[in-house]
């Protein structure tokens, strides 16, 4: 079954409402090459996620930031998975690296959150990368393989798993890997879900590439055989991001 092509927008802490409205007035009019070939979700901060929904584009869906690792109740200024569903919400993005690393969220806790939102019917954009610290030292493949494995051990069915691998050194630095540099990992990844999970996992899940992506790089980068898609940071805020949701068009005549 062929991958289909994924684009993220990640806004992440940014934008006013004036802003957001702008930032989908955009989308909203962007020429997209190849819609059958392309999935794309954009992912305001929480407050403006109706807003966001009520004005998008039928073709293009939300994600949240994040959710609570289980059920709401007493767990102040958390969101919880049943609200996103309640909103209609269909995606979460968990375990980004800026959560990873300046709230301490573990890989367990990451694994228990990833789990708990698609026990929930929501589907979920799971981040996984490297430190630069990391990377010279070597480890890449060995942190990316417990983050990955931490979240496997949790679920059963990754039908609704998009896994993002987001080496932490290129996300808002301007240093984007290279594509061989995002290949390498991407395949390591997938062999990695072939040998722990399944065959057909593996060939099913969408790996995506996501740090420093921008107009100008996307389309190498979509060029390469395991590199399903992007989520994508700053230049989703942008007009470029139509230009990085068209890369699809490189799968789409491959
Ligand atoms: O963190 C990212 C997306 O989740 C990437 O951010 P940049 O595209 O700004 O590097």
């Amino acid at each position: 079954m062929a991958r289909k092509f994924f684009v993220g927008g990640n806004w992440k802490c940014n934008g006013t409402s004036e802003e957001v409205k702008k930032i989908v007035g955009t989308l909203n009019d962007g020429k997209i090459e190849s819609p059958e070939a392309v999935e794309v979700v954009v992912s305001p901060p929480f407050v403006f996620l109706p807003l966001v929904k009520s004005v998008l584009r039928p073709d293009f869906h939300v994600a949240a930031q994040n959710c609570w690792v289980k059920k709401g109740g007493a767990f102040t200024g958390e969101v919880s998975a049943e609200m996103l569903v309640n909103l209609g919400i269909p995606w979460v993005i968990l375990g980004h690296s800026e959560r990873r690393l300046l709230l301490s969220e573990s890989n367990e806790f990451v694994g228990d959150k990833v789990a708990y939102a698609l026990s929930k019917g929501l589907k979920v954009i799971a981040c996984v990368g490297e430190t630069l610290e990391q990377r010279e030292s070597g480890s890449t493949f060995e942190v990316v393989a417990a983050q990955t494995k931490a979240i496997a051990e949790r679920i059963s069915d990754w039908t609704n798993v998009v896994l993002a691998y987001e080496p932490v050194w290129a996300i808002g630095t301007g240093k984007v890997a290279t594509p061989a540099q995002a290949q390498e990992v991407h395949s390591e990844l997938r062999k990695w879900l072939q040998i722990n999970v399944s065959v057909e996992v593996a060939e099913s899940t969408r790996i995506i590439y996501g740090g420093s992506v921008t107009g100008s790089n996307c389309k190498e980068l979509a060029a390469q055989p395991d590199v399903d898609g992007f989520l994508v940071g700053g230049a989703s805020l942008k007009p470029e991001f139509v230009d990085i949701i068209n890369a699809a068009t490189v799968k789409a005549s491959a």
